[in-house]
């Protein structure tokens, strides 16, 4: 599947970047092309790998290339004011390249929350591909406002977006660095899974896939609308010795189970948005690897078990060869989802928080309860 992506704000510039580094580190052929996004200049000058002129500094005469300092209404209304400065540089993309958008954002700050929506908003409009979301959500330590703003984004970027693939910043694995060593080696695994999921219909020709996965299995199974979650799993693989001291085949007499093994720890471990696996509508999965071992019928049992582990019928799969691979890996990805615990308590904190801030606002300042609060009790969208 070959994307345009489009990173917002500081988190989605820099996971754009990631995937711009597993592109070019596998030599794939993914990305069409890539803009970041923001009202920061400096979180601008901090990219390295997409060009200048692709960085696009927006909101400039309210904020002055400040940022918006995590206030996610402004930014929904600077994209508002400058959603054609971004529209541009995706009118000069070499659009009949491209299977989807995908707009990157983490939705705890200002930027990437407010302004992506707004983007997913004017994409659709204007262009037939689909428009897909990757939203980052915040930890649960990182306090009141970026969870409200979060729940805020969020159920304005679903509705904006064809899907909606969510990360939960909690889903990290737990590492001693630094939180931006801890974000720079998340970033990296995320292209890398998605990279697979992404990849696998694009193979040079070099290793023809015995069932592609090609964009169309990946759209359908995105659909139109919902929210998606995606599992991962890999293991190292043993290979005889090679001739000349070249690669050796690998040992494939556990091909069948180690595929079905594979799939499984990726559905029931560490998903990216946690979630009941059997409010899941649709699902797909993809196992790469060296060819000798991608056992057809270990890719068919592996889609039965998801089938019946997900209670849905519409499953797809296939198979990306990677020939000098030392791994095995299952990517899956749950489309669909509507049972998931984080989301809920994100939106009840975020109600309380709004709560506490009406409390406040109602002896204050009336007009902020207004803007935050709809009359039913729900949160009100961003736009
Ligand atoms: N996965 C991941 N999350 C990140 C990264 N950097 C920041 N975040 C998360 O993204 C959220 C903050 O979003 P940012 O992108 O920094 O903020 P912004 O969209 O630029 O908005 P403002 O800074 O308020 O203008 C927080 O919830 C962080 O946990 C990153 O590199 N990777």
């Amino acid at each position: 599947m070959r994307l345009a992506l489009i990173g917002v704000g500081q988190a989605g510039g820099k996971v754009t970047e990631a995937f711009l580094e597993y592109a070019d580190r596998t030599d794939s052929d993914i990305v069409v092309d890539a803009l970041a996004v923001n009202t920061a200049k400096a979180d601008l000058l901090g990219l390295d790998r997409i060009p200048v002129s692709k960085r696009l500094l927006i909101g400039t005469d309210r904020v002055k290339g400040h940022g918006v300092g995590a206030d996610n209404e402004l930014g929904a209304d600077i994209a508002a004011a400058d959603s054609e400065v971004v529209m541009d540089a995706v009118a000069g993309m070499p659009s009949h390249e491209i299977d989807a958008f995908l707009l990157v954002a983490g939705l705890g700050g200002g930027t990437g929350s407010g302004v992506a929506p707004y983007l997913a908003k004017e994409l659709r409009r204007r262009y037939e591909e689909p428009v897909y979301g990757l939203g980052l959500l915040p930890g649960k330590d990182e306090g009141g406002i970026y969870t409200l703003n979060a729940a805020r984004s969020f159920q304005t970027f679903v509705r904006e977006v064809d899907n909606l693939v969510v990360y939960d910043n909690d889903t990290m694995a737990s590492g001693t660095d630094s939180l931006a060593g801890g974000f720079a080696r998340a970033n990296e695994e995320l292209a890398r899974r998605f990279g697979v999921l992404f990849a696998a219909g694009e193979t040079d020709g070099s290793a023809v896939p015995e069932q592609v996965v090609d964009a169309s299995e990946i759209i359908n199974t995105l659909g139109s609308g919902g929210v998606s979650t995606f599992g991962y799993a890999s293991s190292p693989i043993e290979r005889k010795r090679g001739l000349f001291g070249g690669k050796g085949r690998p040992d494939v007499s556990d091909a069948t189970p180690r595929i079905l093994a594979l799939v499984r720890q990726a559905t029931l471990g560490r998903l990216t948005l946690p979630c009941e696996i059997t409010s899941a509508e649709r699902a797909l999965v993809v196992v790469a690897g060296p060819p000798e071992m991608l056992s057809r019928s270990g890719v068919e049992k592996a889609r039965s078990w998801l089938e019946e582990a997900t209670g849905t019928r519409e499953v797809r799969g296939g198979d990306f060869p990677v020939p000098d691979a030392d791994e095995v890996s299952a990517a899956v990805l749950l489309s669909g989802v509507s049972d998931i615990p984080r989301v809920k308590e994100l939106q009840a904190i975020a109600i309380e928080t709004q709560r506490s801030m009406r409390e406040v606002s109602e002896t204050a300042d009336d007009r902020l309860s207004d803007l935050l609060w709809s009359g039913d009790g729900e949160l009100k969208p961003l736009f």
